[in-house]
Formats: structure tokens, C-alpha cells, sequence
């Protein structure tokens, strides 16, 4: 039988996953059922993809096998006190709200019930996203697996222990912003350099593209990487010390721990 998707909350997560699964064609629009409590959110996806807009979250949750949570963090109760009464034993609810924990999903729909949470990335929407999966116990491998599958169809997936979700936030669910505001600082520095804005932005993000890639596809350390760039007395060691001298790498560490942090003290950690 088809396995019917259910998406609650369409906004830059929900619709980056949807979207992104959509677009790998591995699973037709037709088995999508969503809702958003912004009519007009299930409308502009209704223009494009055969999805059924369904009229609350209840009927999304008594139609769908799996289904996607993806509204934010302080609304995600009101959403599960709405659908538990209409969740078959069978169906696989994803959490993807920052922060909040499985004992909390659990708390309000049952501890029978079976969930994974997903720490996703917006890179979603280009089928290059990074996903933690982790499952509660009522989770057999084969319906993570099915999860699985699907986000494998917008990226990378790794199943990660729940305690190391606040690092997969850190690094995943938040890094794309980090990488961007890097983008943009590489681009200004073009800019200031005299290339038109433009061709910065291109410059740039196709560099960090690319490293990236170069990265993943060659298994090497980012250290012998950025060695093969830094000619000896040549241009780009100038660069590095740079950022060794304006603690870069120490602000970036410092950035994923404010996230680790803040994410402890959502889930209650801290
Ligand atoms: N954005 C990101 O990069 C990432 C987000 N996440 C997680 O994804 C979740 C969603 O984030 P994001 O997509 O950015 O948030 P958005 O606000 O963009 O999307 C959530 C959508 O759900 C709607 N909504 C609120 N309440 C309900 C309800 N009861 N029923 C149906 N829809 C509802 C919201 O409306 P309204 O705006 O009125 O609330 C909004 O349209 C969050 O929990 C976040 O922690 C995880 C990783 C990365
Ligand atoms: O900023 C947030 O809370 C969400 C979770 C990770 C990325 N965006």
C-alpha cells in the first residue's frame, strides 16, 4: 500500500522537506496531506503539487502513516493535544522542533506511540540537506528506515543518540546560517576588492559549494584541504593568519555552543 505523508506546519521547514521530497520524485504529490493553520500555506503548495490541503491538523493526522511535525517549538503541544486522538497505534509521528525532547512529544501523546526526531536543515529545499533521526523504543528498523529513506531523498541522514540532537542542531539545523553570513563576508571582501556584488555572491557561495563537496567526495581532513591551498609564502597563508588572529575558528565554536546551549535549555537541560 501507498504510505500517505502528512505535513502540519508549512512554513520554511515543513515546506524545505516537503518540497525537497517533491522535487526527488521518489514520492508522487499525491500522497502528501497537509495543513497549516495559514490557509494561504497550503494553498501556494496546492498551485504547484498535487498535494490534499486538508482542512486542520486532526484530519492530517487521520489520513497520514508518517506524519511531519514541523510548526515551532511553543506551538508543538496545542498540535499534539489536537491530533493524539486520532493516531492510529501504527502511525510514525516526526518531530522536527528544535529543542523539544521525545519524553516531551511522549508526555502528550502517549508513550506508546511511535516518534523519531529530526533535526533537519533548510538546505532541504535542494535536496542537500543534513538530518539526525533519532526514534523513540516503539520504533521498529523498518519504519526508520522508512523515514529514513525519505529524508535520504533531500540528503544526508545520520540516526544519532538524542543526546548529541543539540550538537546536530548546532551544526545542522543553525549552520546554514553561519555558512551564509560567511558568504556574504566573503562576497563583501570581494566587493571591497572591486568585483561587482553579483559576481561576489557567485564567487562566493560556488567556493563554499565546492569546498564542501571536495570535502564529502575525498573523505579528506578540512586541515590537509586547506593545506593543498596554501601555497608556501604565497597569498592565502596571508589570509589565515587573518582569521587565526581574529580568533575565527574560536567565534564559530562559540556560536555552535550558544545553539548546544540554548537547545539544552528548551528541552529543560539547563
Ligand atoms: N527553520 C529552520 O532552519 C529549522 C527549523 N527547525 C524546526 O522546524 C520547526 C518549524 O520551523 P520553521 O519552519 O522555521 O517555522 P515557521 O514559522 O516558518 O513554520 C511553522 C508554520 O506552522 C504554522 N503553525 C503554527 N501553529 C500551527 C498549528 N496549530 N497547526 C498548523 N500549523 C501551525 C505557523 O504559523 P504561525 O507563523 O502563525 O505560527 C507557520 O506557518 C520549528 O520547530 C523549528 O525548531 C528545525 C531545523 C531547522
Ligand atoms: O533557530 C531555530 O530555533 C531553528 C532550529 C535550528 C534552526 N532553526
Amino acid at each position: 500500500m501507498e504510505q500517505r505523508i502528512g505535513f502540519i506546519g508549512l512554513g520554511n521547514m515543513g515546506c524545505a522537506i516537503l518540497q525537497g521530497i517533491i522535487a526527488s520524485q521518489s514520492v508522487p504529490a499525491s500522497q502528501f496531506y497537509v495543513y497549516d493553520i495559514h490557509p494561504e500555506n497550503g494553498e501556494k503548495l496546492k498551485a504547484n503539487y498535487e498535494v490534499y490541503v486538508m482542512e486542520s491538523a486532526k484530519e492530517v493526522a487521520k489520513e497520514a502513516d508518517i506524519v511531519f511535525i514541523a510548526v515551532k517549538p511553543n506551538n508543538i503541544n496545542d498540535v499534539l493535544s489536537e491530533i493524539q486522538k486520532e493516531l492510529k497505534k501504527s502511525t510514525v509521528v516526526v518531530s522536527v522542533a528544535a529543542g523539544i525532547t521525545i519524553k516531551m512529544i511522549e508526555a502528550v501523546i502517549g508513550y506508546d506511540q511511535k516518534i523519531i526526531r529530526v533535526m533537519p536543515n533548510t538546505p532541504a529545499l535542494v535536496n542537500s540537506a543534513m538530518c539526525s533521526l533519532t526514534p523513540n523504543t516503539e520504533v521498529t528498523p523498518e519504519e526508520l528506515l522508512a523515514v529514513r529513506a525519505l529524508l535520504n531523498c533531500i540528503g544526508l541522514t545520520e540516526v544519532l543518540p538524542e543526546y548529541q540532537v543539540h550538537s546536530a542542531t548546532g551544526v545542522g539545523g543553525s549552520g546554514p546560517a553561519f555558512v551564509f553570513m560567511f558568504i556574504e563576508a566573503l562576497a563583501d571582501g570581494a566587493v571591497k576588492g572591486g568585483m561587482t556584488r553579483r559576481q561576489a555572491y557567485k564567487f562566493a557561495a560556488q567556493t563554499v559549494m565546492g569546498s564542501a563537496k571536495l570535502m564529502l567526495e575525498t573523505g579528506k581532513h578540512p586541515g590537509e584541504l586547506k593545506d593543498m591551498v596554501c601555497s608556501p609564502g604565497g597569498i592565502t597563508i596571508e589570509g589565515v593568519q587573518e582569521l587565526e588572529q581574529n580568533t575565527f575558528r574560536a567565534a564559530v565554536m562559540d556560536a555552535v555552543e550558544a545553539c548546544i546551549n540554548r537547545s539544552k535549555q528548551l528541552s529543560g537541560e539547563k
